[in-house]
């Protein structure tokens, strides 16, 4: 496995198992430089979403960059306020124009809004089926949003983003969306550095001579989850990156899975 090792989603569509977040820097101008120093790392996932209000920065750092379009894979997202059939293909076209772009890799649901899910959903498979994403998918989606949307779906998702780390570790999840064929992804996966004085992490970084965050990175790639680690200072990008020149043994990952305490950065799905 390479920064360059992509997983295959439901539909064929070949996604890199790494990239980087872009929520949410102290000022989205850092965000340019950050993808560009990214890409130059090897970088070929960029994870963005309408509210960070950053995807002009991540088409600017595309366009700098000088790969072309098909080399890179982009993730964004439809937010709460937008939800709702009219209203998300919409809100795609604003994204398209500031993305700089004529199709996005992944189109996600950003969260799950109760009494529009479903609607926006059916947008996203007029977007499909109009070619204009090459996959879709959810977030935030927990068994019984995929159960209500399987009700109504033509295309099953082909990822479902949500909170994973050693902290935040729904299997039950993670299983159910393997079971469906949907890859996982996961956000927060360095749960905002909240972690790295944790004693237990601190003894497997001594023991694997690297960094809490790369421990961290790698405890998900490990499972097959892609995961998107934000940084916009280079060194770390470079250090969240360097995960490919050891493995965290079996004992080991065990025993990180059962660090679950429910700590969590964002809002719980749960709730919606
Ligand atoms: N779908 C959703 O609802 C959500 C999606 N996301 C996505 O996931 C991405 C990652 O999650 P985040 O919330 O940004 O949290 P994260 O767990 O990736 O933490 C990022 C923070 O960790 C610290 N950090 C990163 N690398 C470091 C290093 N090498 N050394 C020391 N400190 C380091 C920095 O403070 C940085 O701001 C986001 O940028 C976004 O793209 C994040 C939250 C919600
Ligand atoms: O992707 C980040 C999701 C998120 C969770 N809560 C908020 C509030 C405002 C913007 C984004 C988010």
């Amino acid at each position: 496995m390479n920064l360059q090792s992509t997983t295959t989603l439901n539909n064929g569509v070949e996604m890199p198992l790494l990239g980087l977040g872009v929520y949410a820097p102290r000022h989205n101008n850092e965000v340019q430089q950050a993808v560009e120093w990214a890409l130059e790392a090897g970088c070929r996932l960029i994870d963005t979403a309408s509210i960070y209000g950053n995807e002009r920065e991540v088409a600017d750092a595309m366009a700098a960059s000088g790969l072309p379009r098909q080399e890179l894979f982009i993730t964004t997202k439809v937010w709460n306020d937008d939800e709702g059939y009219d209203t998300t293909l919409t809100a795609f076209d604003k994204s398209l124009e500031k993305l700089k772009t004529d199709y996005v890799d992944l189109y996600l649901i950003h969260w799950p809004i109760r009494e529009k899910r479903l609607d926006t959903w059916r947008a996203l498979e007029t977007l499909y089926a109009d070619k204009r994403v090459r996959a879709i998918g959810v977030s935030n989606y927990y068994q019984p949003h995929l159960d209500e949307l399987f009700t109504i779906a033509s295309v099953t998702p082909a990822v479902n983003q949500f909170e994973f780390s050693p902290y935040c570790n729904p299997a039950d999840v993670v299983a159910y969306c393997r079971e469906k064929g949907i890859q996982p992804e996961g956000y927060a996966p360095l749960v905002r550095g909240e972690k790295s004085n944790d004693p237990r992490l601190v003894t497997l970084a001594e023991k694997y001579g690297k960094s809490t965050y790369q421990i961290l990175v790698k405890w998900s790639l490990q499972q097959g989850v892609v995961t998107i680690p934000k940084s916009v200072k280079k060194e770390r990008i470079q250090e969240n990156f360097a995960v490919f020149d050891f493995a965290i043994s079996d004992e080991d990952m065990a025993d990180m899975n059962t660090w679950h305490d429910n700590t969590r950065v964002a809002w719980n799905p749960l709730d919606f």
